[in-house]
């Protein structure tokens, strides 16, 4: 008699972490080892990256501010920086954006980041939660936050970026 060949589809286990491991650390970031199980129950590992640091009072690592400034006669504009960035030896052109500080709101971070990158001061329109934008990678979280700036409004008619020393932004 031949011998049954089962179809039925395994049953999956609930997935969860197990231990997390510094495998080196420095100022900015760390590589961890997660281990984990897999669906069918099994050990596994994953390399992991993650910020340093534990800020208190902070709902996630950054934010990136979807800017749109509205002038009166003018179409309504997206307000985008261009950055070098070192990982990938290029320039970027990206949505204004920066790690939240200490204690600190998203929708305050955005402002803050907003205003020293591009001297615009705009108005918070809504906020997403905060979202894993490459979680396969790192479990960094940012919040996406819609602003609006009034371009008709004298403070912001001839707007000054307000650089830190490693700042080299245009927008
Ligand atoms: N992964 C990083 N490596 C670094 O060498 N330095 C880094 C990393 N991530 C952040 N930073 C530094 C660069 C800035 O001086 C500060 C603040 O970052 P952020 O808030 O993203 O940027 P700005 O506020 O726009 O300067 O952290």
């Amino acid at each position: 008699m031949a011998a049954e060949t089962s179809t039925e589809v395994p049953k999956t286990a609930r997935q969860f972490v197990l231990k997390e491991e510094v495998i080196v650390e420095r100022k900015w970031l760390k590589l961890e080892e997660t281990t984990y199980t897999d669906p069918f129950g099994k050990t596994r590992t994953w390399e992991t990256v993650k910020r340093t640091g534990n800020k208190k009072g902070v709902s996630a690592d950054g934010v990136a501010v979807i800017a749109v400034l509205q002038r009166t006669l003018h179409y309504d504009c997206i307000v985008l920086v261009k950055q070098f960035r070192p990982p990938i030896n290029g320039y970027c052109l990206e949505f204004p954006a920066g790690l939240i500080e200490e204690n600190e709101t998203a929708e305050s971070a955005a402002l803050r980041e907003l205003e020293e990158e591009t001297g615009y001061k705009g108005e918070v329109v809504e906020c997403t939660p905060a979202l894993c934008l490459d979680p396969g990678l790192s479990n960094s979280s940012t919040h996406i936050v819609s602003v609006t700036i009034n371009g008709d409004d004298a403070e912001n008619t001839r707007p000054k970026q307000k650089l830190d020393d490693g700042g080299t932004l245009r927008s």
